[in-house]
This record gives structure tokens, C-alpha cells and sequence, in this order.
């Protein structure tokens, strides 16, 4: 396996009127990809080439019949013969062993190797075969109904580019070019710590009472979705000797690690200051964006951390903002192929606020329309929620019909 380090500086201010497109700058920095890796085919799906596929081998390989029929030779009809001979037959995988000579033919299937000799197909429809005799009785065919070898692709051929998603359709190209294994982008292995006194696993509140951690496996969820290999989650107190501890723990074995919760100013707000010691190396911290400002990015050693905000339709906001470009870059798609902003008109009028804002909508037929009662800590109208929409800072009241950039969740 190869291995890239992330070679990236990391020297921008940190002023907490760090715009939006300045800190999305950063992240695309940051977010080279990790390094390649050799996969089966079977394994390949949804992974992005790092290497161009070529044809291994001619499509097809040999000249083949495209229909049911009898191989014969063309020579012959030009010459005026109508009756032929059959001498054998010609299936997939079981050529006719006989060359074709003069006023012969051979039974043969579609995409059966054409005999020696033979250079058209009469499909078997416009035939009429006694014992073994077969003759053509109307016009002769325009097509020849062979499909020559290397007609699709000839060996050597680019048949993938670099940087394309392996898809079905790929698969099938890859396949046909008769490659086993491909040259992928490693995915970048994430884990995710959540952190609060407060928080116990979904499904335990009714029990031991407190608030059920509603972000670590979605965030796992999203980040496999935009090609990550999530490794785990681990729910923390908000204490800094315990988190600095499961931090250190965490990236040893994941290339990106997100910190969720303790981004603010509380006095619990240990996410930054427990990873110090370990030599966190802060990217940016602060954007100027609603929800979502606490949002915060660096290193330790070659490794990434992401701290989102707590509440959670903030961190999920902040989370398809910059988490979603983080590993599209570091899985080799590039940042900004997470970023496809559509202008679409607003279904109801909105309002902006001072800073960038983002709120969530959900799509229909007629554009976007804003999710009413939206809150950084609101959590139920996430349910509805198809993509972001982006206001400019002082964007004021923006009636139904303007038209504005639009995300995808
Ligand atoms: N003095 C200031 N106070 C706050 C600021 C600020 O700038 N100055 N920022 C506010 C903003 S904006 C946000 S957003 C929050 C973010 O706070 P933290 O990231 O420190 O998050 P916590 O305090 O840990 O938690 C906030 C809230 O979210 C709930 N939470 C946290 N993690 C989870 C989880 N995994 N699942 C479900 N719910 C979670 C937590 O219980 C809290 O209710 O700070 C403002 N304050
Ligand atoms: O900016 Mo915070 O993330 O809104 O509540």
C-alpha cells in the first residue's frame, strides 16, 4: 500500500470572522488524498480510482456472431450461391473446430467465435434448412451480423478514467476488460467521540435517565455514505483526562477523527484544550456561519480532527458543510466534489441573519421550502430535511420564488 502523508502546512489565522469559503480553503488543504490501495473487483464497488483502467485484452476478443444463424462466406453470395452445405456448428465457448471453404456454412449461436472463413451471419429466420442444406431464399441482408474484434475497445484502450466512482456500470467495463484487481483510493478511517455527562447510549435514557447520544451513529452513517471506512464511536464524560486519553486512543487507528460536543466556551468545554498535549495543531476554529459556529478543525501529527458543535442540528448542518468535503478530499473525489450548490427558488419567503446561514429544507417539485421552527438543538425536523439552504450574511427577508444555492444532505 502506498501511504501519502498529509504534507499540508497548516499556518491561516483562526479569527472567529473566518468566512465560510475561506474555512471550506482550508479543508480542501487539508484533505489530500491518504494513498492508494489494490482491490478484487468484488470488493471495488463505490470506491474511487486512483489509476486509470485499461483493456487488458481486445472487446470484443475475437470476432463473434451477433445472431442465431449460419456462418458462411460473403464471397459466396456475391458469386450468386444461394444453397450451402452445413459442415458443423459454433457455440459460446465451443467453436466449430472446421474452416468454412466454398459453399459451405455452419450452424452457429450468437456470440459464438465466426468459423475460419466465414466472414457473415444469415440469421436463421430468413433460412430454410432441409437435412443438411440450408438455403437463402429472398434478398440478400445488408448486415453482416458479426461483431468484429476490438469493435467495443481494443486491449490497451482507456476504458475507465482516474478519479471515476466505481459504479454498476463500471463494474461491468472493468469486467469486460478483463481487469481483477484495481488501483482505488484508501478511505479514510473514521471514528467519532462524543462528549457529555449528560449523554448514554440511544435506548438507555428511559432507563438510567439522561439524554440519548444521538450523533454518534449518524455521524458514522454519514461518513461511511461519503466514503469513509467508519471504525467506531465512543461516548466520553466531559472530562479532559478521559478525553484526551480516548482521542489518543482513537487516532491510532483512524486517519480523521470527529470530536462532538465541549466546542464552545463552557466550562466543561474540554475538546480543543484535551487534545493540546497531544499536540493539536488548530486549523481553524470558529466560522462565521448560523448554526454551527463553534466548528473547528486540526491536526495531530498526520492525523485530522473535526470538532463539531454539540446541539444537534448543528453538528448535522456543520457535519454536511465540512465533515462531507473533508473525506470526499481525503478519499481522492477532491473537497469540492461534496459542495454541488444548485440555485433553487424558495418555495415560502425566509429570512437571513447576520451571519451566513444555513437552514434546512425540504425539496418538492416547486424548490426548497425552510423547515419552520428551526433551532441549533432541534433534532425532530431533521426527518424532513433534504438538503441545506444558504443565505448570505444580512441576507434580510427573501420572498417565495428568490432564487438561492441549495445542498443536498
Ligand atoms: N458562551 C458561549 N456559549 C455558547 C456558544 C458560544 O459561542 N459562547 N456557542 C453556542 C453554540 S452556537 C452551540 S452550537 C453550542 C455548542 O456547544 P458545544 O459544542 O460545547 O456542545 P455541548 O455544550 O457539549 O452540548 C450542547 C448541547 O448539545 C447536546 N449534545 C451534545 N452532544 C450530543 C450528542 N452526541 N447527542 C445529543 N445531544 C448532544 C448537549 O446535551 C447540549 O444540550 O454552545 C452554545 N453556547
Ligand atoms: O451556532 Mo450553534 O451551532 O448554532 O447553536
Amino acid at each position: 500500500m502506498k501511504h501519502v502523508r498529509i504534507a499540508t502546512k497548516i499556518d491561516a489565522p483562526c479569527p472567529a470572522t473566518l468566512g465560510f469559503d475561506a474555512a471550506q480553503a482550508i479543508i480542501a488543504r487539508l484533505a489530500q488524498p491518504l494513498g492508494t490501495e489494490s482491490v478484487r473487483l468484488a470488493k471495488a464497488g463505490r470506491r474511487v480510482l486512483a489509476e486509470p483502467v485499461h483493456a487488458a485484452i481486445d472487446i470484443p476478443c475475437q470476432d463473434l456472431a451477433a445472431m442465431d444463424g449460419f456462418a458462411v462466406r460473403d464471397g459466396d453470395l456475391a458469386a450468386g450461391l444461394r444453397r450451402f452445405a452445413v459442415i458443423g456448428a459454433a457455440y459460446p465457448g465451443a467453436p466449430c473446430p472446421r474452416a468454412i471453404g466454398a459453399g459451405q456454412a455452419v450452424r452457429i449461436m450468437t456470440g459464438a467465435p465466426i468459423p475460419a472463413g466465414a466472414d457473415r451471419v444469415l440469421v436463421r429466420e430468413l433460412l430454410c434448412l432441409t437435412g443438411d442444406t440450408v438455403a437463402l431464399t429472398g434478398r440478400i441482408p445488408a448486415r453482416l451480423h458479426v461483431r468484429k474484434r476490438g469493435s467495443d475497445t481494443r486491449a490497451g484502450a482507456e476504458v475507465l478514467r482516474a478519479g471515476k466512482s466505481v459504479d454498476a456500470r463500471a463494474l461491468v467495463v472493468a469486467s469486460a476488460a478483463d481487469a481483477a484487481r484495481l488501483t482505488v483510493w484508501r478511505r479514510p478511517r473514521v471514528r467519532v467521540i462524543a462528549s457529555g455527562d449528560e449523554l448514554v447510549p440511544a435506548g438507555e435514557a428511559r432507563a438510567r435517565g439522561g439524554v440519548p447520544d444521538s450523533l454518534s451513529d449518524a455521524l458514522l452513517l454519514m461518513a461511511r455514505q461519503w466514503g469513509a471506512a467508519p471504525v467506531g464511536a465512543t461516548l466520553v464524560r466531559d472530562d479532559e483526562a478521559l478525553l484526551r486519553a480516548a482521542a489518543a486512543t482513537a487516532l491510532a487507528d483512524a486517519d480523521l477523527l470527529i470530536l462532538c460536543g465541549g466546542a464552545s466556551r463552557g466550562d466543561r468545554d474540554f475538546a480543543k484544550s484535551a487534545l493540546t498535549p497531544l499536540g493539536l495543531d488548530i486549523a481553524f476554529a470558529d466560522v462565521a456561519i448560523k448554526p454551527g459556529k463553534p466548528v473547528w478543525c486540526g491536526r495531530v501529527g498526520d492525523k485530522l480532527v473535526l470538532g463539531l458543535p454539540g446541539n444537534p442540528m448543528a453538528a448535522m448542518t456543520v457535519a454536511r458543510l465540512f465533515l462531507a468535503p473533508l473525506l470526499a478530499g481525503l478519499g481522492g473525489r477532491g473537497a469540492l466534489s461534496a459542495l454541488r450548490w444548485e440555485a433553487t427558488p424558495l418555495v415560502a419567503g425566509c429570512s437571513g441573519g447576520e451571519r451566513e446561514t444555513f437552514l434546512c429544507a425540504g425539496l418538492g417539485p416547486e424548490g426548497a421550502l425552510v423547515l419552520p421552527g428551526q433551532s441549533a438543538s432541534a433534532q425532530c425536523l431533521l426527518a424532513s430535511a433534504d438538503a441545506l439552504v444558504r443565505l448570505p450574511a444580512g441576507a434580510g427577508d427573501l420572498p417565495a420564488g428568490s432564487m438561492i444555492d441549495m445542498l443536498r444532505f
